[in-house]
């Protein structure tokens, strides 16, 4: 009862299909979708062409009562589906209508998954068509309760689990995913999801919203993502007690068993999939995240994009504020609450910024950045007791233990929030900022929502409507003296995808801190004069396809100017070219 399904396409551009090493590129199978060559299809099981029924649940190609009637006859799916054909674009009204009844976030997340596993190009189309709307449900801030609450809503499995137990056995397991093509890795061991601590395996929603981004914002198509958490236990002693819980029931391993797990997997990646496989590193705790970037960054293509796509979008909307605020870089005073991955990275990408930019000296550039950790501000009197990557931060300065006290001593221009712990962007905070600068820039970075230091309309009022304010999680426009303000997101979304094009279609085989450099300016380019006059230092997510194609053309353009792309010869038009690889959710018809 096996048809063979060939799809027409219907204006899709598919990259040259022969070429594996373009974006989702591979040899062409019975499904007209790219599956690896003869010689890398050594499955311990093997591929049957979906008809009738089982096409109906397998979500990469049903279509539900889109199925045209050609189609209901050639494969096997008469008497299986209503007699109504519908349009995808009925589909996706309907079901955005479903969806908005759901008053609760998590049923409005449910909904969407379950459309994720059931029929991806619709979930797709509902994502691209909708995205100011829906990256709140399927990323932050609701992703973060799903993944709190992981366990009891756990419906089917997405992405792939590499615990403790698969050691030793890690190759075999990347053998199971059902693509052997695969591009882009969004790895986490859930030790610090977003602001919200330890969720241990329930972390996966992150690896897996993520990489939806990767689909909807940056085009990637879906079948060359691949979501992993690894399991190596959690320390959540209310997860650890949850008779809910999916994951492995003991504590953290750490040392040298942590590191051999990991080590394991990413030589199992780089033997499965080759050297030109992006790794994002997401969510894991600040030691594991610099010394596993560090480690793996010479011999890997691989991104923290806590670390390094922070840094990147938070420089771009610093870059995009001097238009508002006046001065260069180098003029301003930084400020920042959390020394952690996301803290030390901006101040790190900013110092280098203005280093190129003037000239000077990072270790002088450097000065000019301060940052407070959980004991007040880092000075040199406490170097001795600091992680490496506190080090550079710690100036010549009195310690000091408030964050209000440190803003009337050092006189920060921005302040910027990266603690992963809420409200602590107090009033007398704010005021003092707005008492120091005509307008303060004040970035709340934290996410997701409820772990933002200050909400939108806390920092326009408490500085009389002269803020400009950005954070990492979404707020709502904000009324003020007659004045409406948009708030901007300053959230890797703006960069992950975007970036990641970038790398893959050029065939980088290494990221340079240029290449987060050449997104930056990318991004900052994007904001529109129309923008600046809400106060947004960020341009608005429903163009994210066009900013993501930018952002990929200019790094792709930095990675061949750097000898790091191996993709030749280069394309002449980088935009067009990022434009041309980039995956629409629209179906395809089926012969
Ligand atoms: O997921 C987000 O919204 C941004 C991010 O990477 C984090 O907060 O860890
Ligand atoms: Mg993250």
């Amino acid at each position: 009862m096996e048809s063979t399904l060939k799809e027409m396409r219907n204006g899709e551009s598919v990259l040259d299909m022969n070429d594996k090493s373009g974006v989702g590129g591979g040899v062409e199978d019975v499904y007209g979708e790219d599956r690896a060559t003869e010689d890398q299809l050594v499955t311990p099981w093997s591929f049957s062409v979906a008809s009738g029924y089982s096409l109906l649940r397998d979500p990469r190609y049903n279509k539900g009562l889109a199925f045209t009637e050609a189609e209901r006859d050639a494969h096997y799916l008469r008497g299986l589906l209503p007699p109504v054909v519908l349009s995808q674009d009925l589909q996706e009204k309907r079901l955005m209508h479903n969806l908005r009844q759901y008053k609760v976030p998590l049923q409005r997340y449910i909904a969407m998954m379950d459309l994720q596993e059931r029929n991806e190009r619709l979930f797709y189309k509902l994502l691209i068509d909708n995205v100011e709307e829906l990256l709140p449900v399927v990323y932050t801030p609701t992703v973060g309760e799903a993944c709190q609450k992981y366990g009891s809503i756990f419906r089917r499995p997405q992405g792939l689990y590499i615990s403790l137990k698969e050691k030793g056995k890690i190759l075999e397991v990347l053998k199971n995913w059902p693509e052997r093509n695969i591009q882009v890795i969004v790895v986490t061991d859930g030790e610090r999801i977003l602001g919200l601590g330890d969720l241990g395996c329930q972390g996966m929603g992150i690896p897996v919203g993520k990489l939806s981004l990767y689909t909807a914002l940056g085009g990637v198509r879906p079948s060359v993502c691949l979501p992993v958490t690894i399991d190596v236990g959690t320390n959540n002693k209310q997860l650890l007690e949850d008779e809910f819980y999916i994951g492995l029931r003991q504590r953290r391993a750490t040392g040298q068993e942590y590191a051999e797990l990991l080590d394991e997997f990413m030589s199992a990646v780089k033997q499965n999939y080759g050297e030109k496989v992006l790794v994002q590193f997401e969510d894991f705790a600040n030691h594991n995240a610099f010394e596993l970037l560090a480690k793996y960054g010479t011999t890997h293509l691989v991104f923290n994009d806590d670390i390094q796509g922070t840094a990147s979008v938070v420089l771009a909307g610093l870059v995009a504020a001097l238009r508002l605020v006046g001065g260069a870089l180098a003029d301003h005073t930084f400020l920042f609450l959390g020394a952690g991955e996301a803290g030390t990275g901006i101040a790190e990408l900013i110092a280098l910024e203005i280093s190129k930019k003037t000239d000077a000296p990072l270790e002088e550039v450097r000065k000019k950045i301060w940052l407070v950790d959980s004991k007040g501000l880092i000075v040199s009197s406490r170097k001795e007791s600091l992680q490496h990557f506190k080090k550079p931060w710690a100036h010549e300065h009195e310690p000091i233990k408030e964050l209000v006290d440190v803003v009337k001593a050092i006189k920060p221009t921005v302040l910027i929030g990266t603690s992963g712990v809420g409200k602590t962007f107090t009033k007398d905070i704010v005021e003092a900022m707005a008492s120091l600068n005509e307008k303060p820039l004040i970035l709340a970075l934290s996410n997701p929502t409820s772990q933002s230091e200050c909400t939108a309309e806390e920092a326009y009022t408490w500085t009389e409507g002269r803020a400009i304010f950005a954070s990492g999680s979404p707020f709502d426009p904000v009324e003020y003296d007659g004045k409406v303000f948009v708030p901007g997101q300053a959230n890797n979304a703006y960069i992950f995808p975007g970036f990641g094009l970038g790398l893959i279609m050029s065939g980088t085989i290494r990221v340079h801190d240029d290449l987060l450099l050449a997104a930056s300016e990318a991004l900052a380019a994007q904001v529109t004069e129309e923008n600046y006059e809400k106060r947004l230092i960020y341009p608005p997510f429903s163009n994210i396809r066009k900013i993501s194609a930018n952002i990929a053309a200019n790094v792709a353009a930095k990675a061949y100017e750097l000898g790091l792309a191996t993709r030749l010869p280069r394309p002449q038009d980088l935009v067009k070219y990022a434009e041309s690889c980039m995956y629409t959710p629209v179906y395809r018809h089926y012969r």
